[in-house]
């Protein structure tokens, strides 16, 4: 069966395809994919990547196939300059572009970069300007302005990121970009949940209001403070916004970015899009990225982690083995992955017939039964599952040594 929900690869929920629902989104013919796990993933505290590891994530980036790279920030480091320069000048498919501040010796710095463009950013959270910025909101339309006209007529592509858009007030919002599109007129516009405070529905709201606004593609880059950073990005896509921001295994500031990996996977899944994007290399790119990171991921981390095709519970493994997608949501191979059977408490005679199979041994139904509760005792013991080698022994006690 080849439905939108029900691919080779994954069957998800079909309501996600339902007219009614379709009906009220307006989602973009295409996605851009932007990833930014070499700035805002890199300003995780403590997460430094040097400048071979900076290159090789961004070969990794560009062989999964995003459309651009957010390859750093020039002004922190002369490091970071020349890797980003090395990034630009790697001969990548994908666009690699600068963070910059409104103001020219970022902008400057990213020309000498020799970078296709700039990632152009400017407070407006009113929180900011009231707490952080001593600059009134007149001073952040003509640093904007003053900013973008200047990259443009540097030949860069501008995309003005207002960041903290989400606590900005509307008449602010809308004084600014009546300005920047008359006076300047960036490629595209970020809208920025920089706090990863705002709702689904209020992403979904800002970016229609947004859209009445400006003329300019709308981009999407959301935080996880609440957990809502993959609702929130598929929120503004859904309301129109056309390039998606993120980074590998949800890098970042706080409780991160949004999740790359998660937006990509929804997108093709749950949305339907045709993603030029290889899923497969998902897993290997999150490894190691959380090996240069050194920050090892959660187990339970969706999509990439090593328990979502990870199963201890003895129900259902036959199903399991012919018919995967009855218990799981894609196939682990869909992002790299491999599933794997453990043994603990929660074992039963189903994964101990499926061990004794890869093993080759051949067990009664009452050994199997043996095997079961030997393997039950142990993992309550030690609170744990079991390694192979302890099932092993627990195999070898209850039908000898090597034999059938
Ligand atoms: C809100 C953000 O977090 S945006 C940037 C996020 N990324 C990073 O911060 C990356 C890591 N940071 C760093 O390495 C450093 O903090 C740097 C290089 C960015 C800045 O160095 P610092 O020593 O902290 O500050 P520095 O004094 O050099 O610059 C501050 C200036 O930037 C200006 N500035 C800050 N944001 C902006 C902006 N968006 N647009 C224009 N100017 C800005 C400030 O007003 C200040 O100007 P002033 O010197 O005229 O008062
Ligand atoms: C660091 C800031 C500018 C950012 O990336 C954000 O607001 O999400």
């Amino acid at each position: 069966m080849q439905e939108p929900w029900h691919q080779d690869k994954w069957w998800v929920s079909e309501y996600n395809f339902a007219p009614a629902v379709r009906e009220q989104q307006q989602l973009p013919e295409k996605i851009i994919v932007h990833d930014a796990t070499l700035r805002d993933g890199e300003q995780t505290p403590g997460v430094v990547f040097r400048m071979e590891e900076k290159v090789a994530i961004a070969r990794m980036l560009d062989e999964l196939g995003v459309d651009r790279i957010e390859a750093g920030m020039p002004a922190v480091s002369a490091e970071d300059a020349e890797a980003i320069g090395e990034i630009a000048r790697a001969g990548l498919k994908a666009k690699i572009m600068a963070f910059s501040r409104a103001m020219p010796a970022d902008i400057d710095r990213a020309v000498a970069c020799g970078v296709w463009g700039i990632i152009l950013e400017v407070p407006t959270g009113y929180p900011k300007l009231k707490y952080q910025f001593n600059w009134t909101e007149d001073e952040i339309i003509a640093k904007s302005v003053t900013a973008i006209n200047y990259a443009h007529d540097r030949g860069l592509y501008v995309t003005f990121f207002p960041f903290d858009t989400t606590r900005a007030r509307m008449d602010f919002l809308k004084r600014l970009f009546a300005e920047v599109m008359r006076k300047a007129t960036p490629d595209s516009i970020a809208v920025v949940d920089t706090t990863g405070t705002a709702t689904p529905a209020a992403m979904g709201y800002l970016v229609r209001e947004i859209k009445k606004m400006v003329s300019v593609p709308l981009e999407v880059h959301t935080h996880n403070d609440l957990g809502l950073g993959t609702a929130t990005t598929l929120a503004a896509v859904e309301a129109g916004a056309e390039v998606v921001h993120g980074c590998i295994n949800g890098l970042g500031e706080r409780a991160g970015n949004t999740a790359l990996e998660e937006v990509l996977l929804c997108l093709a899944a749950l949305y339907g899009y045709r993603l030029k994007v290889d899923l497969s290399k998902l897993a290997a790119i999150s490894m190691r990225v959380a090996e240069m990171a050194g920050q090892p991921l959660a187990g339970n981390k969706p999509v990439v982690g090593s328990l979502p095709f990870t199963r201890e519970i003895g129900l259902g493994m036959e199903v399991l083995q012919k018919s995967p997608l009855a218990i799981f949501p894609f196939l682990p191979e869909t992002v790299g992955k491999k599933m794997e059977i453990v043994m603990g408490k929660k074992t039963g005679k189903g994964s101990v017939r499926v061990k004794l199979e890869e093993m080759g041994r051949r067990a009664t139904e009452e050994e199997i039964e043996a095997i079961v509760q030997r393997v039950k005792e142990l993992g309550i013991a030690k609170k744990g599952i079991l390694t192979q080698e302890e099932f092993e022994q627990v195999v070898n006690d209850v039908l000898g040594q090597g034999g059938f």
